[in-house]
């Protein structure tokens, strides 16, 4: 199969699909593949390292689009992008379709099969594709919080740790999945007063099992939400339901409630966020503020630390792009439940629950093409 890896175009988006250990192993199983010219330099990756690896450089984007059968890539395309999708091309890559009706039609109308990242599941409901970057986006949301409470940053001006005879910052963290757990070890080990708050009861409890001392669980509902918000500093969106929007926790209303100063990380923003009045921001225009509360919306925040992301990104993505090289999608899906869950848009047509509903766009069963 012929492989192509353009560079990412959105905002402060350095990481890259493919490493020159994975152009090897695609060579390995008697593939080709094409990279675009500086698309590994953010992530310390030159091209002359991709081409010892076996790959060839192409200089634009539109080359590696026109060329490839299979477009590997990090991040949903961009606008300028849509263009250049070919009918029936293979694109694995993040999509979170329930965050953008415009990328929905856009790919309906490509005729393009999409195989998201954050919808290839296990049968054990985990989401191979997504925890190593919600490992990464889940660290980072303590550190970018940390930041924002500073006052300069337009934050209350509190230290998440305290010091001797000062309280420490309380740091509510709303789901205790990957990006919670993350974000509770973090904020905990720099000795913030934690509660994660989370609907499962089997997740509370784990969780209350393996976090330490100054992390307390809580069940998530509108109640006790409203009477956290009320003394947190540091809020943490990190609720998913797989594919679909995500719910509003915090709703614009409720804001009046907190105090001046307190930050919002919305880490489920890329699902449309979980705190109603966050939109996606960039790396280079981060937070906004509204009613005197601070909002981080970054919808790539591993973008940020590439040389960290990349990796963790690849060393999960790679065996499931080998299959899909190997075989074929139609093959490799039929064989492979787990990527079939992948599959969101097909040849115009939405084969995603989470995605038909969000958009009220009808259903069709991706079993016709396996
Ligand atoms: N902004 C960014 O750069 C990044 C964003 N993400 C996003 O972060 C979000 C969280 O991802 P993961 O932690 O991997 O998901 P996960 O599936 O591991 O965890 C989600 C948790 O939310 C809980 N939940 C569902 N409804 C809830 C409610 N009403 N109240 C409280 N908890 C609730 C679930 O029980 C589950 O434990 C996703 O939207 C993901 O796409 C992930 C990586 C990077
Ligand atoms: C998961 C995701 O949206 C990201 O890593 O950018
Ligand atoms: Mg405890």
């Amino acid at each position: 199969m012929i492989i192509g890896v353009p560079k990412e175009i959105k905002n402060n988006e350095n990481r890259v699909a493919v490493t020159p250990a994975g152009v090897a192993e695609f060579k390995k199983n008697g593939h080709t593949v094409y990279i675009q010219s500086q698309a590994g330099a953010g992530s310390g990756f030159s091209d002359e390292e991709y081409i010892k690896a076996g790959a060839s450089i192409l200089p634009t984007i539109e080359e590696v689009y026109a060329i490839a059968e299979m477009i590997c890539k990090v991040k949903e395309p961009i606008a300028s992008e849509y263009p250049l999708i070919k009918e029936n091309q293979l694109l694995f890559t993040y999509f979170h379709f329930a965050s953008s009706e415009e990328l929905t039609h856009a790919m309906i109308e490509r005729k393009s099969i999409c195989l998201a990242y954050e919808t290839v599941e296990k049968t054990d409901r985990s989401l191979p594709l997504l925890v190593p970057m919600s490992e990464v986006a889940g660290r980072m949301a303590i550190q970018e919080g940390a930041k924002y409470l500073e006052k300069p940053m337009g934050g209350r001006g509190i230290l998440l740790g305290g010091v001797a005879g000062v309280k420490p910052a309380n740091v509510l963290v709303l789901g205790g999945g990957i990006v919670g757990t993350q974000s509770a070890k973090m904020a905990a080990g720099l000795g913030a007063n934690v509660t994660i708050m989370d609907v499962s009861l089997p997740r509370l409890r784990y969780l209350e099992d393996v976090m330490p001392a100054n992390v307390d669980t809580v069940m998530s509902n509108e109640y006790n939400i409203r009477e956290a918000i009320k003394l947190s500093d540091l809020i943490i969106g990190a609720v998913l339901i797989p594919g679909a929007k995500a719910p509003h926790l915090i709703t614009r209303e409720m804001l009046k409630e907190m105090r001046a100063g307190t930050v919002l990380v919305d880490v489920a923003v890329d699902q449309g966020g979980c705190i109603e009045t966050c939109k996606p921001t960039t790396h280079e225009n981060p937070t906004f503020e509204i009613d005197g509360i601070v909002h981080y919306c970054v919808a790539n925040m591993p973008g940020a630390v590439p040389y960290t992301s990349t990796l963790a990104l690849t060393n999960a993505t790679l065996p499931y792009a080998i299959q899909l090289a190997n075989k074929g999608w139609e093959k490799a899906c039929r064989e492979n439940e787990e990527l079939a869950k992948g599959l969101n848009v097909v040849s115009g047509e939405v084969v995603y629950k989470g995605v038909s509903d969000a958009w009220g766009l009808p259903l069709s069963d991706v079993k016709k093409w396996l």
